[in-house]
């Protein structure tokens, strides 16, 4: 069982001036629904498969990930977006920091994790540096099996694998699509180890399909209790998805710009990271599903409390009333630590605390100080992270943005937004098939000397 709350105190009325009052709670709660219905309509016609996940059976992931066991020191998995960031959220809540110094025994013979996403050569000069191609196994991850970051690094690591192993195909995975694209062709043409991604799970809804779970079961992880808190969501607490969406399509209309994400603890950093993009793809849209152009989305912005305290909070407090907060609590931090008093009388007011304590003093207070600015916040408060926690508070997201953006009549689950760059990019490195986009580019790509200074 869970303990998982969501606590939406000071974002009502009775405490906050610009809250929702009682009538306006069960307004907003209907317009989630409506969000919601039209969500259900998709899972049940088959169009949108994640929350389906919860159904699948783990057990060929998990044999494959005990067959492998041992065998390699280094994990490197490559993807981007939707195919790394879930990853990168899981690996930073539940894996010890500073995982890849533990040696083997350690690590209980599990690998090291790298994740090249980005295309900088200094990123993957050092992976390369780090791990020894007979000891790595590279898992490639793309859903449409063709983005060009994956595929650029993928090539330098498979080149690197092939000139030191006989065998490379043996230290490839491939995670992708069942049937189309580049990746696919190749992995069946090769005879590759591939898991794939189901036909109706996009790339930023897809951490509970093999894209995280088959890393994640590689370095050791309880998969199937991520599995078990995403579906105990989904069967007792739906309701916690409706009472934020309905937040949110509040301040939305209200015409609040930034969705702020705080947790208060850095194991959920990446997770912050992995809820931009689930945010902003899924609702920065220019029209609606009518085809009128509505510019539609508020920006998601990634803070960690008590960190961005030091950096953030000011503007939070005292920049534009344009933001809506929701910060994450944990109340029993993992190792917490008791702080000594060794330096001074003046720090004694602290001996006896925990570091734990701390920060969670620390998001009482910035709640209240934001609080007393009339600056709307939520609270989801989880008793401890682990897999279970994770789960469930991923599911939990994965509910509440298509809520919200089907009820504001977009698309929730398409990026179009993000094709003109890359037939750009496509254009200027030549792909057959893009040679338009040169002439477009260099027709519009024009800068003048004068404004470069
Ligand atoms: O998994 P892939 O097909 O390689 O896609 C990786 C990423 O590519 C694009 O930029 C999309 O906008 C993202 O939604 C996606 O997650």
């Amino acid at each position: 069982m869970h303990n998982i709350k969501v606590d939406i105190n000071f974002a009502v009325k009775s405490s906050l001036k610009s809250g929702l009052d009682s009538i306006e709670i069960d307004e907003y709660k209907d317009k989630a629904n409506i969000g919601y219905q039209k969500l259900l309509k998709l899972v049940d016609k088959g169009d949108i498969g994640f929350p389906k996940l919860v159904d699948q059976a783990l057990d060929n992931i998990t044999a494959y990930a005990k067959k492998k066991l041992g065998k390699f020191n280094d994990l490197v998995v490559v993807g981007i977006g939707g195919s790394s960031l879930g990853l990168e959220a899981i690996v930073n809540a539940l894996l010890p920091h500073g995982y890849n110094s533990l040696t083997f025994s350690e690590r209980g013979g599990f690998p090291r994790i790298w994740i090249a996403d980005n295309v900088d050569p200094y990123k993957i000069q050092w992976i390369m540096k780090n791990c020894q191609p007979s000891d790595t196994l590279v898992c490639v991850i793309s859903k449409s099996g063709g983005t060009v970051e994956t595929v650029s690094n993928f090539n330098i690591l498979y080149k690197w694998l092939s000139e030191e192993v006989e065998k490379p195909k043996d230290h490839i995975i491939v995670i992708t699509d069942p049937e189309k694209g580049l990746l696919r062709k190749w992995s069946e043409e090769n005879e590759i180890d591939t898991f794939f991604v189901p036909k109706n799970v996009g790339g930023r809804f897809s951490v509970f399909s093999p894209v995280g779970l088959v890393p994640a079961s590689l370095l050791g992880l309880e998969i199937d209790k991520m599995i078990e808190g995403a579906k105990d969501f989904i069967a007792t607490n739906l309701q916690q998805a409706l009472v934020l969406s309905a937040i949110y399509i509040f301040y939305i209309e209200k015409g609040y710009k930034i969705n702020v994400l705080m947790p208060y603890t850095s194991r959920l950093s990446k997770f912050a990271d992995w809820y931009c993009q689930l945010w902003a793809e899924s609702l920065g849209k220019r029209y609606d599903k009518d085809g009128k152009e509505i510019f539609f989305g508020t920006t998601p912005l990634k803070s960690v409390g008590a960190i961005d305290q030091h950096s953030l909070l000011q503007l939070f407090k005292e920049g534009p009333d344009d933001k809506v907060f929701t910060f994450i609590e944990v109340l029993n931090h993992d190792a917490d630590k008791k702080i000594v008093s060794v330096m001074d009388e003046e720090v004694d007011y602290l001996k006896g605390k925990s570091l734990g304590e701390l920060l969670n003093y620390e998001l009482y207070a910035t709640e209240l100080a934001l609080k007393n600015a009339n600056r709307p916040s939520v609270k989801i408060v989880t008793d401890i992270i682990d897999e279970y926690r994770l789960g469930y508070l991923m599911m939990l997201f994965m509910y509440v943005v298509p809520i919200v953006g089907l009820y504001f009549n977009i698309n929730p689950f398409d990026q179009p937004g993000v094709e003109e760059g890359k037939n750009y990019a496509y254009g200027l490195l030549g792909l057959r098939g893009f040679e338009d986009y040169i002439k477009k580019f260099e027709q519009g790509y024009l800068k003048l000397d004068e404004y470069i200074i």
